[in-house]
């Protein structure tokens, strides 16, 4: 039926000139059949063109009456003409939105156009062109800088809003930016500087030192050498960072420090492939943006804490980087070509060397850092924390002195630990309640005239006289800047005794400590080691009516839980021996059960060294002897009671000297280790060596084993 015509060409979705020309036709052809067709029949016409259902169909020829019929043609032409309006509405939307876009693209292409007509190169606006710049003056090596200019000509290419483009352009981004040659200047290397450096900023840690400037000394002679690298191991906050951050300093190249600890993805070392969304470089690529040299010196912090699981294996990544003849090409795989990392000086640091995998631990020198005596931290905290914590606070001596007495006291009572950052952390606390009150006495109090009269000539005569002025004058004085300068000069805010307790709380560790554990027998201390250095373990052990098993609680590993296992059948095996079945004690042997407990028990603990431990507990809780407070002791043991040795002596050395443990029982084999203890430590301690649990018995108990009259041994 051609009448569809009257309503227009309305299956095109935009304008066109068919539309126009077909509408004139049909106005013509609409006219001509009004004039001449009867309205009844017009009616029957119309409906005819739509497209109606059947039944609608018969309706229509149903209605017999004219009206009728009329009037559901009406319907039906109504019905028909809003849909026609809402196709038409929606035509118009689309056709407003394509021209839009299309009208941005003509009028960008108009804008290049007349810009290249006017040679109008302001290179400013035109960000890819000063990317383009900025890529040139990279540079890349000659392969590199034709893979981005590849990259370059296809982002030209593109449109600003089609998708790719800003990764595209954030990548040649990163590849402009990163340090390809650019090097900081190396200035001839003074070794007597370097050491001057290093013990300014570091006090003691004559050997770490000394490897150090080894290090440096033979960088001196031989530039381009490829030197180990130096992995720094020791429990927090004995200087590893700072220390690597001095030979940065020594070596007059920029320190980057990139932080390993909890890296369980292999993406983050080496980056994320650029296919996916979200990708970016890996953290050491990162690093050297961030740098931009290609010679700093980087710091693989806290290497010990990288993880793997199904997202790769960090330590292999890093395995490439520390590798000399690898790291030339390291391979980024968001860069997706070559680095070359030769030139980067490589430090690391750890707390354990357990958990670094052996293959990376054995590309590096480990420089082990023990931690510090009493002493030691007495002279770092006078030397070198209090001068900072207070230029940190902007005060000076002249406002506040902490006496070494009182730095002893914070040392013993309110940390024990095997570095110095809780030390530095007090102070600072201290520094920052001084600061309030001198802050509070600098906000000028608005004297009244009068007063300030008053009080000038009444400080004025007490600093004549060398008087000291006491704390309620100096509102009075804050007025007068040279008076109060002067009132700092007579007396600074000295710490004492009672300012420590305000501060820091009551003390939060005491000497007596130990005494009073083992006062009740079935405890012993042993000495563990950990994440953070040497510590102190007590064991307690007791039993009950039961069915002689053996509880253990104090989240323990597996092997510590075999320890245990391996120290309650030794005793028991030698029970009727030493009579013990039947002594007056506890019985070994019928319906108890034994329960031991490794206190602070959210700690997890495993290891074999508590063996000797576990033993000693036991024999005391069985004997009902307590055990000597002034002791502890560290050891594996075997089933057949020979002391085995064990690891990480010397840091377990220094947490029972801090404890103010004085006697140590040791295996004999780990003799050889005591060398690595300062002597300062040793003067003031007993070491007693072991070689069966028998000789740990005997030191271990006041008057020597409790079983010792009934042994064959
Ligand atoms: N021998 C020392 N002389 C002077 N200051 C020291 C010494 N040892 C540590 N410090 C200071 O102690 C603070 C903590 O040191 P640093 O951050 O280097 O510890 P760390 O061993 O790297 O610890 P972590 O393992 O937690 O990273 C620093 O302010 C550092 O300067």
């Amino acid at each position: 039926m051609e009448d569809v015509d009257t309503l227009g060409c309305y299956t095109c979705t935009h304008a066109c000139t068919h539309t126009n020309m077909q509408k004139q036709k049909t106005e013509g052809r609409t006219k001509v059949l009004l004039e001449t067709v009867p309205v009844h029949k017009l009616a029957d016409i119309f409906v005819a063109s739509f497209e109606i259902s059947f039944e609608e169909q018969l309706s229509m020829l149903d209605s017999v009456d004219l009206k009728v019929r009329l009037s559901k043609a009406t319907e039906l032409v109504d019905r028909h003409l809003q849909s026609i309006r809402v196709a038409e509405k929606i035509t118009q939307k689309v056709e407003g939105q394509l021209s839009k876009s299309q009208k941005e693209f003509l009028l960008r292409q108009q804008m290049r156009a007349i810009k290249e007509e006017l040679g109008d190169n302001d290179d400013d606006e035109d960000d890819v062109a000063a990317l383009e710049r900025k890529m040139q003056s990279a540079g890349m090596p000659s392969n590199i800088w034709k893979h981005a200019q590849r990259e370059l000509r296809r982002l030209k290419k593109m449109q600003p809003q089609q998708p790719g483009y800003n990764s595209s352009r954030v990548y040649l981004e990163l590849l402009a930016d990163l340090p390809w040659q650019k090097a900081s200047e190396e200035h001839e290397l003074d070794l007597k500087a370097a050491k001057e450096h290093l013990d300014s900023d570091h006090y003691g840690l004559v050997k770490v030192k000394q490897r150090i400037i080894e290090y440096l000394a033979v960088r001196k002679l031989k530039p381009d050498a490829r030197g180990p690298v130096l992995c720094f191991v020791g429990p927090p906050g004995v200087g590893k960072t700072s220390l690597a951050s001095s030979i940065a300093a020594a070596l007059g190249r920029k320190f980057v420090r990139i932080s390993l600890g909890g890296v369980k993805d292999e993406a983050d070392i080496r980056g994320h492939r650029r296919t996916y969304i979200g990708s970016m470089p890996g953290r050491l690529i990162d690093g050297l943006k961030r740098v931009a040299v290609c010679n700093p010196v980087m710091l693989l912090d806290e290497i010990d804490k990288t993880g793997s699981d199904v997202r790769g294996d960090p330590a292999s990544a890093l395995l490439e980087v520390l590798d000399p003849e690898q790291n030339n090409a390291f391979n980024d795989h968001y860069l997706n070509v070559p680095f070359d990392l030769s030139k980067v000086v490589f430090v690391a640091t750890a707390n354990r060397l357990q958990p670094i995998p052996p293959p990376l631990l054995d590309r590096m020198e480990v420089i082990e850092l023990p931690g510090y005596t009493p002493e030691e931290k007495l002279k770092i905290a006078m030397r070198h924390l209090i001068p900072r914590v207070l230029e940190q606070h902007g005060l000076s001596s002249e406002l506040l002195q902490i006496p070494e007495a009182m730095v002893k006291h914070v040392i013993q009572r309110y940390t024990r630990e095997a570095g110095v950052r809780h030390l530095e952390r007090n102070l600072a606390a201290l520094a920052r309640a001084a600061a309030v009150r001198v802050a509070e006495q600098e906000q000028a109090v608005p004297l009244s005239k009068d007063v300030h009269r008053l009080a000038s000539p009444l400080l004025e005569n007490r600093l004549a006289d060398g008087g000291e002025v006491e704390m309620e004058v100096i509102p009075m004085a804050v007025n007068n800047h040279e008076i109060s300068s002067a009132f700092r000069i007579a007396s600074p805010l000295v710490v004492d005794e009672a300012m420590l307790e305000k501060v820091l709380g009551p003390p939060r560790f005491d000497d007596r400590e130990a005494a009073e554990r083992v006062a009740t027998p079935g405890v012993s201390v042993g000495l563990v080691w950990t994440a953070f250095g040497g510590e102190v373990q007590f064991v307690e052990a007791t039993a009950m009516v039961g069915k002689g098993e053996l509880h253990l609680t104090g989240q323990l590993g597996d092997v510590i839980k075999e320890s245990a296992q391996i120290a309650l059948t030794w005793v028991r095996a030698r029970a009727t021996d030493l009579k013990l079945a039947a002594s007056e004690g506890i019985s070994l042997l019928e319906g108890r059960d034994v329960h031991i407990h490794f206190p602070a028990g959210a700690v997890p603990k495993d290891g074999p060294s508590a063996g000797v431990t576990l033993v000693t507990a036991l024999v005391s809780l069985f004997s009902q002897q307590r055990m000597r407070a002034d002791t502890a002791m560290t050891g594996e043991m075997t089933l057949r009671g020979l002391v085995l040795p064990v690891g990480g002596v010397k840091d377990k050395i220094l947490a029972a000297h801090r404890c103010g443990v004085k006697r140590v029982i040791l295996p004999q084999r780990n003799l050889k280790d005591l060398v690595e203890v300062p002597t300062a430590v040793l003067a003031n301690m007993e070491i007693l060596l072991a070689k069966r649990m028998e000789d740990v018995l005997e030191q271990a108990f006041e008057g020597g084993c409790p079983w010792r009259q009934h042994s064959k041994l």
